[in-house]
């Protein structure tokens, strides 16, 4: 639940080191890459191997791989729906801030949930945010 709209002391903000002072220093944009797929479909793999091309490329990214966050960020959900729901808002608003900081970021989770996807991509302008989803499992 939000306490923003019952506080008149929260107040946001602003840093003067902009995002572009962050995109000028790195020489790349922030964006969203948003990896979904059931378990077992490739996720881990692919977003690593997007993370080291980019390396590669001389592009600052990070995976933020569902499994890894549930060992720390996220320890505290479980597997129902609702749980899956908090799951994925909490790594669309730090993938957010990722790419605000003006890294690739790239989620790599289950998300079965449209309108979970669908919320994390509203964070977003449509071009910062792309989704790719592994339709297949079958390596398990
Ligand atoms: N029902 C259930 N029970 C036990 N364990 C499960 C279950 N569902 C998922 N997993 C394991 O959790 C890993 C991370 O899941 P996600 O956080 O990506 O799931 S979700 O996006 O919240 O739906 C997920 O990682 P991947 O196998 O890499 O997808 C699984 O190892
Ligand atoms: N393109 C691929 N071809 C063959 N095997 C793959 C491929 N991608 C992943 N795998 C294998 O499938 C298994 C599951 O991959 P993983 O990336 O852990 O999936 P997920 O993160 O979706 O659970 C691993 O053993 C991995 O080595």
């Amino acid at each position: 639940m939000s306490t923003v709209g019952n506080s008149t002391n929260i107040f946001w903000h602003e840093c003067p080191v902009t995002k572009l002072d962050r995109q000028k220093l790195l020489n790349q944009q922030g964006c969203v890459v948003w990896i979904t797929g059931l378990s077992g479909s490739g996720k881990s793999t692919l977003a690593c191997s997007l993370g080291r091309q980019l390396h590669s490329r001389g592009k600052l990214s990070y995976v933020l791989d569902g499994d890894n966050l549930r060992h720390g960020l996220n320890k505290n959900l479980g597997f129902t729906p609702e749980d899956r729901t908090e799951n994925i808002r909490r790594v669309g608003e730090v993938a957010k801030l990722f790419a605000d900081a003006g890294l690739i970021c790239i989620a790599s989770l289950i998300s079965p949930y449209r309108k979970d996807r669908d919320a994390c991509r509203a964070l977003l302008p449509d071009e910062k945010f792309i989704e790719a989803g592994l339709y297949i499992c079958c390596f398990n």
